[in-house]
């Protein structure tokens, strides 16, 4: 009676089929008939989903002796390689997550708005030109990797791969690499394992390459994410070694990248077939972008356009990229008289899109987790929204965009994202 109730399965295989096709669905249903906690059998793994914040209070206050993530993420040590976050001593992956915040304060995002600005207006220049008709989710994938890789490691990303995309198609096949059958089985001899395998090794090599022309610089003004863990010491005294820097710059670009622009997508649908939030966000831009800073997109005024913040949040509320957080039990917990005793997930439920939500403050614990929270809550949280932020800024007063309506959201990838291709066609706005 102290375990919690397990939805019905077919022998080894359990429900994961069902799972794997529409994971949210079979999440949903579970939770309508059994209540917030309860237990799946996949492919012979038992996983017990903690929803709704009362139980997502337990899953993030619980600590890392307890609930481990570094146990849970195992499957994606391909990715961020040897001797990195999960692949490293639990101290050793604390120094490090310590080292990447330390990359990611206030002076630097600052400094980053002009930066994702700069390279998104060449981007858009050099590429969309004055009318055309393009997949949006993966152009975005395309900006918002040039730009955060821009902002991580400075110019020399674009030296090397310039604005071509390719490091975008490589983080694709990352990405792809990393899907629900690589949570149970991370090594099979399947061809999207090889793709992966084959990709991770070219960025790394580019990587390695830009680290090899960093040391030779002469510049000394440079201050970017690069920069801090080049310079970081762990409390030993000792530097991190060139494999783990590069090891934690693929690993900082992966979790930001899909993440962010398929939120950016899905703003960009909600908005258009929302137009009343279409016309509050474009009033703000007008105000603060256009009228009070002449043009000018910086920190502050982006801070300032609550609108557009509230769309962003209500979009990840409704369709948070990651829909499972996890943790592997490392000690048998108690929730509401059940013990859980394997690996727990969580995710959120969904209702209908209304950013006014946000205007006023929830304040319960947990309630929105789309950056996860407690002590792994994200460190990228203000990164992506400020290059979301930017990204939409500049696109919004250059083009005019047709697109169909909110695209379904595909959950064969880890990272869930609309279904592409999200075909929109754009032309320039007339100036005024
Ligand atoms: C819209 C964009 C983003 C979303 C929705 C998002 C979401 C999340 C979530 C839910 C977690 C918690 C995972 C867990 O508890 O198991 C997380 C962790 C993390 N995110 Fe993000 N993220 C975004 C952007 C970024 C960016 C831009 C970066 C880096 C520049 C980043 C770096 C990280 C890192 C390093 C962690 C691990 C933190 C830890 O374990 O202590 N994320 N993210």
């Amino acid at each position: 009676s102290n375990i919690p109730p397990i939805v019905e399965t077919i022998p080894f295989i359990g429900c994961f089929i069902q799972f794997a096709k529409n994971p949210l669905k079979l999440v949903r249903d579970s939770y309508d008939r059994l209540g917030d906690i309860f237990t799946l059998h996949l492919m012979g793994f038992k996983m017990t989903f903690l929803v709704g914040p009362e139980a997502q209070a337990v899953f993030f206050r619980g600590t890392d002796e307890e609930l481990s993530p570094k146990e849970a993420y195992r499957f994606v040590i391909p990715v961020f390689g040897k001797g990195v976050v999960y692949d490293s001593e639990t101290e050793i992956m604390y120094e490090q997550l310590r080292f990447v915040k330390n990359g990611l304060v206030l002076s630097q995002l600052k400094k980053a708005v002009g930066i994702i600005a700069e390279e998104t207006e060449k981007y858009f220049e050099m590429k969309w030109g004055d009318s055309g008709e393009i997949d949006l989710l993966y152009e975005m994938n395309k900006l918002t990797i040039l730009t955060a890789s821009r902002c991580l490691m400075g110019k020399s990303i674009n030296k090397s791969l310039g604005q071509s995309g390719e490091l975008a198609d490589l983080y694709h096949e990352l990405e792809e690499g990393l899907n629900p059958i690589s949570f149970f089985f991370p090594n099979l001899p399947l061809p999207s394992f090889k793709k992966r395998d084959a990709a991770r090794a070219k960025v790394a090599a580019i990587f390695h390459s830009i680290i090899q022309e960093r040391r030779k610089s002469t510049d000394d003004s440079v201050d970017d994410v690069l920069y801090t863990l080049m310079n970081s010491k762990y409390k030993d005294g000792t530097i991190l070694e060139d494999e783990q820097i590069v090891g934690l710059m693929i690993g900082l670009l992966f979790a930001g990248q899909h993440t962010s622009s398929i939120t950016l997508t899905y703003s960009i649908f909600y908005m258009l077939n929302n137009l009343e939030y279409y016309d509050e966000v474009m009033k703000d831009i007008k105000d603060i972008v256009q009228d009070e800073n002449q043009g000018e997109i910086n920190f502050d005024a982006l801070k300032r356009m609550n609108r557009l913040e509230t769309v962003i949040r209500e979009v990840l509320r409704l369709h948070p990229p990651l829909i499972f957080l996890m943790r592997k039990v490392m000690e048998p917990m108690e929730y509401k008289g059940k013990t859980i005793q394997k690996v727990t997930s969580l995710l959120f439920l969904h209702n209908s899109f209304n950013p006014r939500r946000f205007d006023v403050e929830d304040k319960t614990p947990f309630s929105f987790i789309a950056f996860g929270g407690g002590k792994h809550g994200c460190p990228g949280e203000n990164f992506g929204i400020l290059q979301i932020k930017t990204i939409w800024t500049i696109l919004s007063q250059k083009y005019n965009l047709e697109l169909g309506p909110v695209p379904p959201t595909d959950f064969t990838s880890l990272v869930a994202g609309p279904k592409g291709p999200c075909m929109v066609k754009y032309s320039r706005k007339q100036k005024k």
